[in-house]
Formats: structure tokens, C-alpha cells, sequence
């Protein structure tokens, strides 16, 4: 907490190897969205009453047992400007019990190579089209690709601010506001540098029966992801936004910080 109220406080503040409670600890915070900020008080005896408990081991488990819950609940034609011809699918049970959305977009045939983009929610850029980064750019820029070019699946995934949550993120803008970048605002708050995983999406691709993928990203680690959740990689390329004054900073940190496949 003392890190968050004060940015300064990181550059001189002693850091521990913590114990794998606490990690669990900062985990369930995490999953719940809020600042990962923990007071951690041993309890003697009994539980007091009234309290929730949850066992570490399954806070531990939780994204990954999750995975294998995801299922349909619903599917529907919905016309896109640019891409007339496209189906969303819902799907729930996943990581947080949130709904995700794969948008599946002309009639891509799921027996070859499907052309896929994992998009991470972004509310100020996908929606506002916000200057401060990239992604309403990708998100229209991966529809009209995959309209004109066979058709394709755009997974849009409810990892708002890399999965931090919009608060978490609109306070980390604050903080870079007042000159730190994207992954330092980040990790004063208490965040990893990155927090997402992409298992769950590569069991959404496999249950709309898509096994080999050609998917749209800078992002080394996504692809990584969907290798190791079973699919069949067979390319990969690059989708980048406008650069402009505001996101040109957050572009390169990306890239140097990140590995992020931008030039
Ligand atoms: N925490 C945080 N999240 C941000 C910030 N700027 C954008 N985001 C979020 O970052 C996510 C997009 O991540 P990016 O790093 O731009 O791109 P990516 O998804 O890793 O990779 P690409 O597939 O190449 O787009 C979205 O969820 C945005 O809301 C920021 O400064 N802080
Ligand atoms: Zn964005």
C-alpha cells in the first residue's frame, strides 16, 4: 500500500522472496481485480466466525482447473460494418467465471489453418480510441483482415488493462502521467509485469473445432501459449496500430521491455 500511495517509495523499499502464502494471497487479490495488497494475520485456533476461507492450494489451482469448465452458452449471427458475415460466441465457466467472446468472422474453414487474434480487452483504445496505445487499430484493423481474407476467428478476451482490471489500469495511467512507463506503473501498484495467460483461449479455439492456426500478434508469448494448449502453429504475423505523440513511448517500452515483435 505504502508503494502505491507513494511512487517513490519503490526505489529504496526492501524486497523479500515472499512465502508461497502470501503468494497465494496476492493471487485470490489478483483474480478478484483489486490492488494485489495483502495484510496477512496468522490466526491461532479456530476460524472466527463469519470469515471466508479458501484454500491456498486451491487459489493455486484455480486458472487452470477453470480452463477445462469453459463451455458455449450462446451463439448468434451480429453483422459487423466491414465484416457483414460474423458470429459472436459466448462462452463461460472459464477464469473468473467471466464471459468471453470469440467472434467468429466469414466462413473460415476450421479443417485448414484458421487465422486467429487473441485481443485483450481494452475499453479506452478499442471503444474511445484512445491515442495512449494500440489496440482499437488492431481490433478493427484483425476484422477487416480476416473479412477479406477467408474469414477468421478474433478472440476478445476480458482482460481488461492485461488483465488487471480497468481501476487497476486507469491508476496506473496516473502514475505514467507522471512519467513512469507502462510495465514500472504497473509493478508500483504491485502487478507482474504481465499477469494474463492464454490457455483458456486455446480451449476456446478448440471448442469451435480449430486445431491449426495462423494467428495475428506481437506478442511471442501468446503464441507460446496456444502451442502449449495443443494447437498447431503454422504462422504468425505482426498487426500494428497507428503510432502517434501518446502511444509512442508505450510502442517501444513494449517492445524493449516485453520482447514484443515491433520494429
Ligand atoms: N496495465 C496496463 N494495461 C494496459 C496499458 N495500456 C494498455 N493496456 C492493456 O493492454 C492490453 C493489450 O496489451 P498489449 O501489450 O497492447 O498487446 P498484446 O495483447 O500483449 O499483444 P498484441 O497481440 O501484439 O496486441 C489491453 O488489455 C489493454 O487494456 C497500461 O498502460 N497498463
Ligand atoms: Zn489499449
Amino acid at each position: 500500500m505504502t508503494l502505491a500511495a507513494d511512487a517513490q517509495a519503490r526505489l529504496d523499499a526492501p524486497v523479500a522472496v515472499a512465502p508461497s502464502l502470501y503468494e497465494s494471497a496476492l493471487q485470490l487479490l489478483r483474480l478478484a481485480h483489486v490492488l494485489p495488497a495483502a495484510l496477512i494475520v496468522p490466526i491461532e485456533d479456530q476460524t472466527p466466525p463469519g470469515l471466508l476461507t479458501a484454500r491456498a492450494a486451491n487459489v493455486n489451482a484455480f486458472r487452470g482447473e477453470r480452463n477445462g469448465r469453459l463451455r458455449i452458452v450462446n451463439r448468434a449471427p451480429v453483422p459487423l460494418e466491414g465484416a457483414p458475415d460474423s458470429e459472436f460466441v459466448v462462452f463461460r465457466g472459464g477464469e473468473g467465471l467471466r464471459d468471453q467472446v470469440a467472434i467468429v468472422i466469414g466462413q473460415p474453414n476450421i479443417r485448414e489453418p484458421v487465422t486467429v487474434r487473441l485481443h485483450s480487452a481494452c475499453l479506452t483504445g478499442d471503444l474511445f480510441g484512445s491515442l495512449k496505445c494500440d489496440c482499437g487499430d488492431q481490433l478493427r484493423r484483425a476484422a477487416r483482415h480476416m473479412a477479406e481474407n477467408g474469414g477468421g476467428v478474433l478472440l476478445y478476451l476480458d482482460q481488461e488493462g492485461r488483465g488487471n482490471g480497468l481501476a487497476n489500469k486507469i491508476h496506473a495511467y496516473s502514475l505514467q502521467s507522471r512519467g513512469f512507463d507502462t510495465f514500472d506503473a504497473d509493478e508500483i501498484l504491485g502487478f507482474e509485469e504481465d499477469g494474463r495467460t492464454f490457455g483458456f483461449a486455446g480451449e476456446m479455439l478448440k471448442l469451435l473445432g480449430v486445431t491449426q492456426i495462423r494467428v495475428m500478434t506481437n506478442n511471442p508469448t501468446k503464441l507460446s501459449a496456444l502451442e502449449a494448449a495443443g494447437l498447431v502453429l503454422v504462422s504468425d504475423h505482426r498487426i500494428v496500430g497507428r503510432k502517434n505523440n501518446h502511444n509512442i513511448r508505450y510502442l517501444a517500452t513494449k517492445r524493449d521491455r516485453a520482447g514484443h515483435l515491433l520494429d
